[in-house]
């Protein structure tokens, strides 16, 4: 203070700053940091890398600050976190230490006013930034690795907050641009489907999301196909709410039955988004199966309709040119149905048989619903179900009927041994209906 009134009243103004800068200019000569400046615009644009720290630090920001700031969207599934102003950061990136900071000044002074204003956002009241601050010696780790590292985790962040959209069709070349947030509680936790199976679905999305080299570098489009057969209450669009919780993947239900000419679907897979699931249902039932003739329309009462090969080709033209990451399922009650051109390799990527219910299945539902892993039933359980075909819906059924308690296993048995042998019919009987069932 004292100094600061003696410079103040003797030296020259002029001398002062002129002193202050060179003492400012040797000393950032000397200091070992390194800071960046992100701000928030970039021109008139947003500043990527911005938005990138701004995501990035929400996560990291409720373990080291004292302030956080926190919101949430209507298209948010989760809260999300924020750092407030002046707030530090520190971060650790293999070994390297660094920290951010952010800045916002009020659009006060003119010149803050005139940049405000040349970004025609009238309604900012401040200017605002991060400070990322290292060692000058890590600085190429810090450009060439850290900051796409943070690039890269603010996009998984910002589409693991994102609420899944279920869109449909609004007018026949069209999805509903708003569509409605997908809230289906099936997870791969929850889903009874025969373990082994499962574990394949889950490595197979897996590979397919990591594959973006493989696709590049072997020209392939970036899409997956899945077939999903077998009887109803099998699970096949439990299977598909699990896929789409998962990864996160939009989904479009496509109603073939609405489309009636191929250039209308060929619209609505152009106005699809990337990283989403299109699900044709009932393939078997919605579609002219038989008319192999590519590219051309099937005239059915003398309405146009979409065909498999039209359907097929759009698919595989379209995606290959524009989109990525993404994946369509067929599923059908009734595969024995389809035409050979949909089976053969390359345009279905993976067949999925979703068959009765088997005991690893079951152990999975008396899990959700019992919360229990053993029982001294589950011997005779695991027997009636290798001679009872039972889908996981009917099991699920009668364990939302009866008594939620573990004895209610013993109402399970019953159910199964009623079921293999329902009251006046002999073994024989039952086998034959069985047996007429899977041929249907
Ligand atoms: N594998 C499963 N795991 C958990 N729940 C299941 C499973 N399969 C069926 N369910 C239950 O049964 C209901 C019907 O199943 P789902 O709609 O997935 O069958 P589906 O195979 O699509 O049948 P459909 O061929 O008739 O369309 C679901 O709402 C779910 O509660
Ligand atoms: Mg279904």
């Amino acid at each position: 203070m004292l100094i600061r009134t003696i410079t103040n009243e003797f030296i020259p103004q002029e001398f002062v700053d002129f002193f202050q800068s060179g003492l400012h200019n040797l000393s950032s000569q000397f200091s070992t940091q390194l800071t960046v400046v992100i701000e928030e615009f970039r021109g008139k644009s947003k500043n990527q890398v911005f938005e990138a720290a701004e995501a990035y630090l929400g996560t990291k920001a409720t373990l080291s600050v004292q302030r956080v700031k926190a919101s949430k969207s209507e298209t948010d599934k989760e809260l999300s976190f924020g750092v407030d102003r002046d707030q530090e950061v520190n971060d650790d990136f293999e070994g390297v230490k660094v920290r951010w900071k952010f800045k916002c000044q009020h659009a006060e002074s003119s010149t803050n006013r005139d940049y405000l204003r040349d970004l025609n956002a009238s309604l900012r009241s401040e200017v605002r930034h991060y400070e990322l601050s290292f060692h000058k010696k890590h600085k190429e780790e810090i450009f060439n690795s850290y900051l796409p590292y943070v690039m890269e985790r603010a996009k998984a962040i910002k589409n693991e907050s994102r609420a899944v959209k279920l869109r449909t069709i609004e007018y026949r070349d069209h999805w509903n641009t708003e569509g409605v947030n997908f809230v289906h509680p099936m997870t791969f936790k929850t889903l009874a489907i025969d373990e082994e199976l499962k574990r394949d679905v889950v490595n197979d999305l897996d590979k397919f999301v990591k594959g973006k080299e493989f696709y590049k570098n072997t020209g392939k489009a970036w899409k997956r196909g899945y077939l999903l057969h077998g009887p109803p209450g099998t699970g096949k669009s439990s299977l598909i709410a699990a896929m789409s919780n998962y990864l996160n993947y939009d989904i479009y239900d496509l109603d073939l039955t609405v489309v009636e000419q191929n250039n209308e679907l060929k619209n609505l897979i152009l106005g699809m988004s990337n990283r989403s699931i299109l699900v044709i249902e009932d393939i078997d039932c919605t579609i002219k199966l038989q008319n192999r003739e590519e590219n051309k329309e099937a005239v059915n009462d003398g309405v146009k309709k979409v065909t498999l090969s039209g359907l097929l080709n759009a698919i595989d033209g379209l995606w290959s040119c524009c989109g990525e990451e993404r994946i369509i399922v067929f599923t059908t009650n009734h595969i024995e149905r389809l035409d050979p051109a949909l089976l053969r390799p390359g345009r279905m990527d993976m067949p999925l048989h979703l068959s009765y219910c088997n005991f690893s299945a079951f152990k999975q539902l008396a899990f959700n619903y019992l919360g229990i892993s053993q029982h001294k039933l589950f011997q005779e359980i695991e027997g009636l179900l290798r001679e009872v075909q039972v889908t996981a819906a009917e099991i699920a059924g009668e364990l939302t009927n009866i008594a939620g308690s573990k004895e209610c296993l013993q109402d399970i048995v019953k159910f199964l041994r009623d079921k293999k042998m329902p009251k006046g019919l002999t073994e024989t009987d039952q086998n034959v209906i069985q047996g007429g069932d899977e041929l249907k």
